[in-house]
């Protein structure tokens, strides 16, 4: 099963050249998993006022194609990899369903008390879970 989280590209988002600058694909890649993880109930505001800490350890990015000012952008978005304590999310970026780029972040688990990565919690598991790559 993906996810999918749609936008539009903002003058703001373009650089000198007319192309989403690169690292912006990094906030709206966020944005995607923002919205995903309030979607399965693991909204970010509820998770980080109950002091769960879930940094990104990891972020890659291939871009293949160039984004322009007012594109509409897909992004679909999977769980591709369930580990003990991290998960690493996928994305592809599609303009007409043309891929666009391709980025992954994964994001560790941290333990309240120490802050260091712990397991992740089963009911988190279960929630990521039917994202994943491999059940599609
Ligand atoms: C994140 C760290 C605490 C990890 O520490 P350490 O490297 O010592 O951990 P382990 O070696 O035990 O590995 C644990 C786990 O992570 C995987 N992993 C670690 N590093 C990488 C890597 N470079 N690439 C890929 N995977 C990695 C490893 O394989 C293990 O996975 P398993 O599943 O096999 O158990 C430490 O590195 C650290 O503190 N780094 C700094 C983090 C940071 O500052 N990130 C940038 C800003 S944080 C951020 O953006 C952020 C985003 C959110 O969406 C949040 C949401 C909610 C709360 C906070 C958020 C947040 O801060």
């Amino acid at each position: 099963m993906e996810y999918e989280y749609r936008f539009q590209v903002r003058l703001h988002d373009t650089d000198h050249a007319g192309v989403v600058f690169f690292a912006h694909l990094f906030t709206h890649a966020h944005d995607a998993y923002e919205a995903f993880m309030a979607s399965v109930g693991l909204g970010l505001g509820a998770l980080i006022a109950d002091g769960v800490r879930l940094p990104v350890a990891h972020a890659d990015a291939d871009y293949l194609l160039p984004l322009h000012h007012g594109e509409e952008v897909a992004v679909t978005l999977a769980i591709a990899e369930l580990g003990r304590t991290s998960f690493t999310v996928a994305y592809e970026f599609r303009c007409d369903g043309e891929l666009r780029a391709r980025l992954r972040t994964v994001h560790v688990f941290l333990d309240t008390q120490s802050g260091r990565p712990a397991d992740l919690p089963q009911d988190m598991r279960a929630q990521l879970g039917p994202f994943g790559l491999e059940d599609d």
